[in-house]
């Protein structure tokens, strides 16, 4: 039995970018190669990505393998892939070298066009958008409810301390929105803006202050601090009951430990879980792959998706061949703040995408002079995946949506409310 290579050119719209790489190797009983010619995806029940379907016409283009085994000229066929592994396949010929060969070949592939297409499909895949900023808009007006029957109840409203040091521009921005965030679902937010050259006991002093400061349900230092101070110092003032980032090394044990629970599961990752949550995608029993491994994002979600009963592998910079272990993934989360860096090539077809990278490229045709990119070409991994998070519009949201629910959720604890 000869081994037979399945291939795929979908990796690229641009031709010159298209390249051919192996994604699925079968054992026919004549060998031979076979491209995957035409793809396309059809969703049978919307809401549930990993039910999509694919549906594939092959050829076998007389290759030279084919030709030095004088085994035939090629073949015709199509298939079905759900949720990134073949169903079936139907029509798979590899045609003996005669005189009919040739036409026998185009009649073969010409059925198993008309097969593809009969099945109602067009011709360019296209995944799921997952839509965070909709999602995040659902879970603050669920906040919101509940913040405002805490209030009637017994008169409390939840409150979150932010804590900015410096001023880089893209900190301000966040801290900005995150302040819109707390008032558009009714919780107080107080701030503390400190300049790039306090020391870190004046940042310490004033997170002090708030521990001590029952109306502040939540305490959030901005990172990155100025490099002058350690990091981790600062957080750790941090008392473990307002943590609603859930940096502090506690939580952060808790959320690694087996069958233990930890005060506050860091936000980013959260968004990310619930995001999969709401759009009805399983998590147990999925190959995962997490990129990157920072404390804020790769590590948390590698624990989560792992708690969700996944198989996760994290891939980091010195993993060798990242692209072959990303190609296992049927989750992929993207975290290392590298611009487009997985390509279509690196996703297994049918995958679903979530890009926590938020990055800011030149782009002269932006008013702002930027525009915002994640880890993930989105372009390309939208052909071959079969849900996917857009940037800006994806995770980032999300994040902020988590921030208000784990202040929430500090604020009914510290009172006892359920
Ligand atoms: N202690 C701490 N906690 C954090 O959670 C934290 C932090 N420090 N430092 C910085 C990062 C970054 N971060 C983002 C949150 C929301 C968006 C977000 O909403 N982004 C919008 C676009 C925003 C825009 O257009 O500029 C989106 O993706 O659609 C982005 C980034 C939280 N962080």
């Amino acid at each position: 039995m000869a081994s037979m290579m399945l291939f795929t050119d979908c990796s690229s719209s641009s031709a010159a970018a298209a390249r051919l790489l192996p994604f699925c190797r079968h054992q026919i009983p004549d060998g031979g190669l076979v491209q995957l010619h035409r793809s396309a995806r059809l969703q049978f029940g919307l809401s549930n990505p990993s039910s999509s379907r694919t549906f594939v016409t092959y050829t076998f283009p007389s290759p030279p393998l084919v030709k030095e085994r004088k085994e035939g000229l090629g073949g015709g066929g199509c298939g079905v892939w759900e949720g990134g592994r073949e169903k079936s396949i139907s029509l798979l010929f590899i045609i003996s070298s005669s005189k009919w060969g040739i036409l026998k070949w185009c009649l073969i592939t010409f059925t198993a066009y008309i097969i593809t297409a009969a099945a109602g499909v067009s011709v360019e895949a296209a995944a799921k958008v997952i839509d965070g900023k909709k999602v995040a808009k659902e879970i603050r007006d669920e906040i919101a409810t509940e913040i405002s029957k805490m209030k009637d109840a017994i008169g409390v409203v939840p409150g979150l301390a932010v804590i900015l040091v410096g001023d880089r521009k893209d900190s301000a921005t966040y801290v900005h929105n995150k302040k819109k965030a707390c008032e558009s679902v009714g919780i107080t937010s107080y701030e503390v803006r400190l300049s790039e050259d306090s020391t870190e006991q004046e940042v310490i002093k004033h997170i002090t202050c708030f521990n001590n400061d029952p109306s502040v349900h939540g305490i959030l230092v901005q990172l990155p601090l100025p490099s002058h101070m350690n990091e981790q110092n600062v957080l750790d003032a941090v008392c473990i009951e307002k943590d609603v980032d859930g940096f502090n090394p506690l939580n952060s044990g808790r959320l690694a430990m087996r069958g233990i629970e930890p005060l506050f599961v860091p936000c980013t990752p959260k968004g990310c879980i619930e995001l999969l949550r709401r759009y009805g995608i399983e998590i147990k029993g999925k190959r995962a792959v997490v990129l990157g491994r920072s404390n804020i994002v790769g590590r948390p979600a590698a624990s989560l998706l792992d708690g969700e009963d996944a198989t996760v592998t994290v891939v980091h910079s010195r993993t060798q061949n990242p692209e072959e272990i990303t190609r296992e993934a049927d989750i992929l989360i993207a975290a290392v703040g590298r611009p487009n860096m997985v390509r279509g090539s690196w996703i297994k077809p049918g995958a679903v995408i979530i890009d926590v990278g938020i990055n800011a490229v030149e782009d002269a045709k932006s008013p702002r002079g930027y525009r915002l990119v994640g880890d993930v070409c989105y372009e390309e991994a939208s052909k071959i995946a079969s849900a996917i998070t857009p940037v800006p519009g994806g995770v980032g949201p999300m994040t902020i949506a988590m921030l208000l629910s784990n202040t929430l959720v500090s604020a009914k604890r510290a009172h006892h409310f359920v």
